[in-house]
């Protein structure tokens, strides 16, 4: 549906709520046209919280969980961000600074995953570990 969307060259303020809410959902369906890291943490997610049902977690590990897969998702989100405004700044031409915020940016999505990384192996270890051996 969203794919349908036109660009209506808006530049003013948004009216109401749902006007705003159009739009971070336009934004949310760019991100995912844009960015293929972005496809990778949503299947990787959704593999993740299937485990999940499937081991049968407790609140604080789904809540633990759940914060992992959010900043990932949201470190991605400020990442595109970054890019675009660097893009839009520099028009493709090569600045240190914007190098600098590309990278740092990238540097962001890379804590967050190994974040994840350690939040997975904490939560699934003892559950994966008598299916070993
Ligand atoms: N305008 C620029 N000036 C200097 N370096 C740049 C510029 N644009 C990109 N780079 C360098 O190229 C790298 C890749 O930039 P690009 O915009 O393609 O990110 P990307 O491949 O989409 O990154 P990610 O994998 O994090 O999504 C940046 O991390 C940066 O080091």
């Amino acid at each position: 549906m969203l794919m349908g969307l036109k660009d209506k060259r808006q530049v003013e303020k948004n009216h109401n709520f749902w006007q705003s809410l159009h739009h971070a959902l336009t934004g949310i369906y760019q991100v995912f046209i844009e960015e293929r890291n972005m496809r990778f943490h949503f299947g990787t997610s959704i593999l993740v919280l299937g485990l999940g049902f499937l081991f049968k977690l407790h609140r604080f590990e789904w809540l633990w969980l759940l914060l992992a897969i959010f900043l990932v998702m949201l470190s991605e989100l400020v990442n595109t961000v970054v890019e675009n405004l660097v893009d839009l700044l520099t028009q493709h031409h090569y600045e240190l600074a914007a190098k600098n915020a590309k990278d740092m940016a990238a540097t962001a999505v890379l804590l967050a995953a190994c974040f994840a990384i350690i939040i997975g192996i904490i939560i699934f270890m003892p559950h994966l570990w008598p299916l070993i051996n």
